[in-house]
């Protein structure tokens, strides 16, 4: 399978590396108006792959997308520390004007995978540039949340994150909602099994664990200037489940034509994803005060999205 990238910075290069490393794709081309910057990345990543796969990962321009089967679009600024994820909108926004028709200009029918922030409103703007139907037009959205949410669990429970079933809804960003009622660890409900281990879940621990989730990017970037790993892995993560048909249900970001009473809104949700994108999408049930943080979450990224000329 063939994957583009454009915006060969920190995410960019961290998911193709990601790729290569997993032997996911046959072939990954890294486009940045930076073009040295695309042609580094692609050479350095290029020297780890003999020692693990087969994958060509080569620098390229828009032509060279012809044939992807995914792009995923990283291009644009991030956050300076302090900086929220939807203080970068405008600048972001003008970014994927240049960039989306240049893309499907080359490859009509490749599925679009947004990773530029903020995440969830990208992926309403690159829905709306492109035309293409909404479940080809994926946000990574909450999927690093969600890996942030169970690696915690997993360390205070002392169980492996893949053992943990939790996910974070909403927003990418601040108004995020952490799902605690429908958890579960291996089959048993989160706090039931927390009760057996004698890892109790006091309202102290919920609110570690809270502030390590919501909080994860600022206290990185304060740190090393950016995330990119995580991310990385996730968007991978992603393209595994559609390269493989897999139907793996993950927390994405697509343009939803309903949730908890709003309308045509990007946000996540977990979704069943597969070679042709988005297969289907399902609504957790809720305690009331995650249902009315979901309503608030939904609100604002619909508001943000509305606010963008196109
Ligand atoms: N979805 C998520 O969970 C995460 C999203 N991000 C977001 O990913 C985005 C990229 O972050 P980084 O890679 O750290 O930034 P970076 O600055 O390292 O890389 C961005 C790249 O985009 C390129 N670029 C900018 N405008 C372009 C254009 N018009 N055409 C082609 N290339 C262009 C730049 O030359 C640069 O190489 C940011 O918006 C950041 O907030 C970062 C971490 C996690
Ligand atoms: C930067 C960002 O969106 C994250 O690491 O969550």
């Amino acid at each position: 399978m063939k994957v583009g990238i454009v915006g060969a910075g920190m995410v960019g290069s961290a998911a193709a590396y990601a790729l290569a490393m997993q032997g996911i794709a046959s072939e990954v081309v890294l486009v940045d108006k930076d073009a040295d910057l695309a042609l580094a990345q692609a050479e350095d990543i290029s020297h780890a792959v003999p020692f693990v796969s087969a994958t060509t990962v080569r620098a390229g321009s828009y032509r060279d997308l012809d044939g992807t089967f995914v792009v995923i679009l990283a291009a644009g600024v991030n956050q300076k520390p302090g900086e929220t994820r939807l203080e970068l909108l405008g600048r972001n926004a003008a970014v994927f004007r240049e960039v989306v028709g240049e893309v499907l200009a080359v490859s009509p029918d490749t599925i679009l995978l947004i990773a530029t922030n903020p995440v969830d409103v990208m992926t309403h703007v690159a829905t709306r540039l492109s035309g293409l139907p909404a479940r080809r037009v994926i946000g990574s959205g909450t999927i690093l949340d969600t890996a942030r949410f169970r690696s915690l669990l997993g360390r205070h429970l002392g169980i492996a994150p893949q053992s943990v079933h939790a996910y974070v809804l909403g927003e990418h960003g601040d108004s995020e909602v952490l799902a605690w009622s429908n958890a579960r660890a291996g089959s048993l409900a989160l706090v039931s099994f927390a009760d057996q281990v004698g890892k109790p879940l006091t309202e102290e621990v919920r609110a570690a664990i809270d502030d390590g989730v919501r909080n994860a990017a600022y206290k990185i970037i304060k740190g090393k200037g950016s995330t990119y790993y995580g991310i990385g892995a996730g968007l991978a993560r992603i393209i595994r489940a559609i390269a493989l048909d897999q139907r793996d249900i993950l927390s994405v970001s697509i343009v939803t034509p309903e949730v908890v009473g709003i309308t045509e809104v990007a946000l996540s949700i977990p979704r069943v994803i597969g070679a042709a994108g988005v297969l289907s999408d399902l609504m957790p049930e809720l305690d009331v005060a995650e249902a009315s943080a979901l309503v608030r979450s939904a609100t604002i990224l619909k508001e943000s999205a509305d606010s963008v000329p196109l």
